[in-house]
């Protein structure tokens, strides 16, 4: 296995403002974090609204600064040196949630999907052209010559997304970073697009960071995953097994969430009881304890991410088995 990116003990803190002059707090987005990405592998990191999951895909883009911690593309250290950071932006490329977030209402298709080739001076305007038409067909928009005239107003939600996926693919990225790309569309068009995903991720062994608090989907795309709770990763390790043998409360916790009646019986019998978020301080210790129906004293020192099992890593100090 080769790895194409390596994040290192990342951090970024953010000093929100109170309401009406009231007290500012910190909030820890990005504690700690460290993983690594293999070529052609599929890395999720899942956890709720808010655990930071899309301050770790701005920190990669370079789109906001670390306070501290490393990033490493194919080996050499992302800084803000014009050729890194081009060298990243050209190579790893980012789908949003809302296709609106990256395409202008105002383009039409063609001039959406050549722009990042603009951008990077690839090829002359005949070389864009015949790019454009290839993503379009890949992304399986047909007839593309059609499509690039075209205004995204006069396509569908899953179209539009199908755009942003072959605006991201143009520059043959060697990793997208996809934030939540199914969960605006509509149920029944999701499968299709995660497929479409899937497929284009195997033809081309892009790998893929999947940004997601959707755990059914996690498991159907990922090989890998990272569990994320207010900015601390606190479970990862090969997707099946995280998700069939949880060792971290909060991980059972997502997974008991899944409301749907599971074929895999990936939910289990156990069923764990989280309590409503709390304004409890946890600057120290662990972040998730008062939260947690396991909780013991012990808790209030903060716990490492250790190894449990084959890979698997849980941050706690009591072990589910
Ligand atoms: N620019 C900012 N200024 C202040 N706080 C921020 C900023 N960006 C993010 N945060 C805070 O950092 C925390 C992590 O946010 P982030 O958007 O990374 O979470 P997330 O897991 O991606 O959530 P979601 O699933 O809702 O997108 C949140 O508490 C958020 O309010």
């Amino acid at each position: 296995m080769v790895e194409i990116l390596r994040v290192e003990r990342l951090k970024k803190y953010f000093i929100k403002k109170g309401m009406f002059g009231g007290k500012t707090a910190t909030v820890r987005a990005t504690d700690d974090i460290s993983f690594s990405l293999e070529v052609g592998e599929v890395l999720v990191l899942a956890g709720e609204s808010g655990s930071g999951k899309s301050t770790i895909a701005k920190l990669i883009l370079r789109s906001i600064e670390p306070d501290t911690g490393r990033i490493f593309f194919e080996g050499n250290e992302i800084d803000n040196e014009k050729k890194n950071l081009d060298k990243i932006r050209m190579n790893c490329q980012m789908i949003h949630q809302d296709p609106y977030d990256s395409i202008n209402p105002r383009m039409k298709i063609g001039d959406i999907v050549a722009e990042p080739l603009e951008i990077h001076k690839i090829g002359n305007k005949q070389d864009r052209v015949k790019r454009v038409i290839e993503v379009l067909q890949e992304v399986k928009l047909e007839p593309a010559q059609e499509i690039v005239k075209k205004y995204p107003h006069m396509l569908s939600g899953g179209q539009r997304q199908r755009i942003v996926l072959a605006r991201a693919l143009a520059l043959k990225p060697k990793i997208i970073i996809a934030d939540e790309p199914v969960s605006m569309l509509d149920v029944s068009i999701r499968a299709e697009m995660l497929e479409l995903m899937h497929e284009l991720q195997k033809k081309y062994n892009i790998s893929f960071i999947y940004i997601t608090h959707d755990l059914a989907t996690a498991r159907y795309f990922g090989q890998k995953i990272a569990i994320l709770y207010m900015g601390k990763i606190v479970e990862t390790g090969p997707i099946n097994q995280v998700l069939l043998k949880p060792k971290h409360p909060y991980t059972q916790a997502l997974i008991d969430a899944i409301s749907e009646p599971d074929p895999d019986n990936l939910t289990k019998e156990r069923k764990i009881r989280i309590k409503d978020a709390t304004y409890e301080d946890t600057s120290q210790g662990c972040r998730f304890r008062a939260r947690c129906p396991y909780v013991i004293e012990k808790c209030i020192e903060e716990p490492e991410l250790l190894e449990i099992s084959d890979g698997q890593f849980s941050a706690c100090h009591i072990k589910l088995d």
